[in-house]
């Protein structure tokens, strides 16, 4: 009972999944909760502890309001503005489509309830997040708002709360941090899309090449294939041509502004998009990867496998013959897996520095250098891996079935292209030019006699003067 008395009391509007979600975890951490809601009698599976009343009664209780109410039933709040004036109202809520409203949700709340401190917090953290505990998932609560003193209240009680708040400045930020969780999927939605269509695509090539050639020529049932064969095209397949993509865009980016003369002009939407999404096609990449290398690991236990070898072995043994042993042949086989190997190495290390806890411990310049340096180094090691994968047979007429190369040459195409363009563009002339570019240079510039750039278009402005 002593207790109480030092307890902050805060109000909630809205008995919703929110608001009880949060008042449950509030309780927990020692404030005490008064919710207002239409109907104060009727409010069920309120946590024990917490008192209802209506709109107007409960704010009286306390200082803060939160607004656990989706911001299309606000309206009600016009009416409590002389109740809500001094107030801090924080705003929690989210909407359904980025920009869906002309103003944010915050601020449409501060225009209807025009005495009030508007703080936006909590949007991010999920009521089942809240209730269950499992708050690894996001603890980060984005703050902001226009009134120091009561930004400042409201992160201490997250902070109380065992959350982390992040202050993103005035009131101006909440579109931003209402966006935010409305943000995050379409980054992974282009990987998404690309990879599925790889692996359809070169599942029904596969199938074309390895099932149903085989029964049209010769009879042969090789629907087994299906199991781990042909997924072990497919994935690498879709990693190496993924792990390409992430690189495609950065040298397009360069082709485009050594075209322009100018980094100052936009690129094109698709470009910047695909720029943006290249951390996340990178980690579908390296899924693909981490699965070639597990069906990979499983091939010396494989029935067909180990049949194949048994068979040979006696039909050697009874012919009494031998196959010499051919150190080229040992050579191509170990170097290959050798360079699979390393380059799933450098993948995974990729990998490792784009966790958060990782890379805040490494500055921009160390972050670049991995990512970009090492990144270029786990493309080259395998695309080297599938070339030499496909050694001597890489392009001969025989492996060509119904005139369909191997899938693997068909994947080299990406890679390869990237590659070469990445080396002609850091060849010394090239990379002068662009280096210049990227530190401000304009090729429609001319120098002024104090050394400096100035752009055409000011010239002409100069001369008309
Ligand atoms: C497993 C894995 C994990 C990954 N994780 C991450 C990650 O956590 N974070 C991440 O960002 N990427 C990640 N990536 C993607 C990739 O490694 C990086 O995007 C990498 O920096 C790309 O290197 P780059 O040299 O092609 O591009 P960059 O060095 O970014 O440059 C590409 C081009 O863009 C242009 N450019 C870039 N910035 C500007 C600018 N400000 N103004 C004008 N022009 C500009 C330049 O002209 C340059 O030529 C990951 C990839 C993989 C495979
Ligand atoms: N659910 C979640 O995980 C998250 C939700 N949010 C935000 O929290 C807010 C509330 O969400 P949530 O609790 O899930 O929603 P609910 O629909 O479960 O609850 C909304 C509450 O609003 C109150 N309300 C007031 N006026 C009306 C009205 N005219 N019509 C209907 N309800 C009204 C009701 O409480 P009463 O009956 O007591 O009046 C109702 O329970 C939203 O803005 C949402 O964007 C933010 C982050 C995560
Ligand atoms: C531990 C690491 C790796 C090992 C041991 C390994 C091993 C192998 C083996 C044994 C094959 C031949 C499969 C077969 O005969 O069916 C193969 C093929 C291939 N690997 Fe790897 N690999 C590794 C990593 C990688 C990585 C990181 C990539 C690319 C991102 C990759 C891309 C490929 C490709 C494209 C093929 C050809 C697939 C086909 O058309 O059959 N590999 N690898
Ligand atoms: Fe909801």
């Amino acid at each position: 009972m002593n207790s109480s008395e030092n307890q902050e009391t805060v109000c909630i509007f809205g008995t919703g999944d929110f608001g009880r979600s949060l008042a449950l975890k509030m309780l927990q951490c020692d404030y005490s909760i008064v919710f207002g809601s239409r109907n104060p009698h009727k409010s069920s599976l309120l946590p024990s502890g917490a008192e209802v009343f209506s709109y107007s009664e409960a704010a009286q209780k306390s200082d803060i309001v939160i607004i656990a109410v989706h911001r299309e039933h606000y309206d009600f709040l016009k009416e409590l503005t002389e109740v809500l004036k001094g107030k801090i109202l924080v705003d929690i809520s989210n909407n359904l489509k980025i920009n869906q409203y002309p103003e944010s949700n915050a601020e449409y709340l501060a225009q209807l309830v025009p005495g009030a401190h508007i703080v936006k917090a909590f949007n991010t953290i999920s009521a089942w997040a809240l209730q269950s505990g499992a708050l690894d998932a996001s603890r980060q609560v984005f703050v902001c708002g226009n009134d120091s003193k009561a930004k400042q209240r409201v992160m201490d009680m997250v902070r109380t709360l065992g959350l982390t708040p992040l202050d993103q400045g005035s009131l101006m930020a909440a579109k931003e941090i209402e966006n935010y969780p409305l943000h995050l999927f379409p980054m992974w939605k282009f990987p998404f899309y690309l990879s599925a269509i790889l692996c359809i695509f070169f599942f029904f090539y596969s199938v074309i090449r390895d099932i149903i050639y085989p029964y049209v020529n010769g009879k042969k049932d090789s629907t087994f294939r299906l199991a781990i064969s042909i997924p072990n095209r497919i994935f690498p397949i879709a990693a190496l041509t993924l792990l390409a993509l992430v690189y495609l865009p950065g040298v397009i980016a360069a082709i485009l502004q050594l075209y322009r003369g100018t980094k100052y002009r936009r690129f094109p939407d698709w470009l910047d998009h695909w720029m943006l999404c290249r951390k996340q096609l990178g980690l579908v990449a390296l899924g693909f990867a981490f699965l070639h290398v597990l069906y990979t690991l499983v091939i010396p236990i494989r029935y067909y496998v180990r049949w194949t070898l048994k068979n040979r072995t006696i039909t050697q043994a009874t012919a009494k013959t031998e196959d010499p042993f051919s150190t080229s042949t040992a050579w191509l086989y170990d170097s290959y897996i050798a360079l699979g190997i390393l380059g799933f190495f450098l993948f995974v290390l990729l990998g490792i520095t784009s966790l958060p806890s990782v890379s805040n411990t490494v500055n921009w310049r160390e972050f670049r250098f991995v990512q970009s340096k090492l990144g270029y180094m786990t493309l080259i090691l395998c695309t080297a891996h599938t070339m030499v994968y496909g050694g001597k047979r890489f392009l001969s007429p025989s492996s060509l079935r119904w005139y369909l190369p191997s899938a693997y040459v068909i994947a080299l195409i990406i890679p390869c292209t990237v590659l070469v363009i990445k080396f002609i563009l850091i060849l010394p002339c090239i990379d002068k030019i662009l280096t210049q570019i990227r530190q401000g240079w304009e090729r429609n510039s001319k120098p002024t006699s104090n050394g400096q750039y100035l752009k055409q278009s000011s010239i002409h402005l100069d001369s008309q003067l």
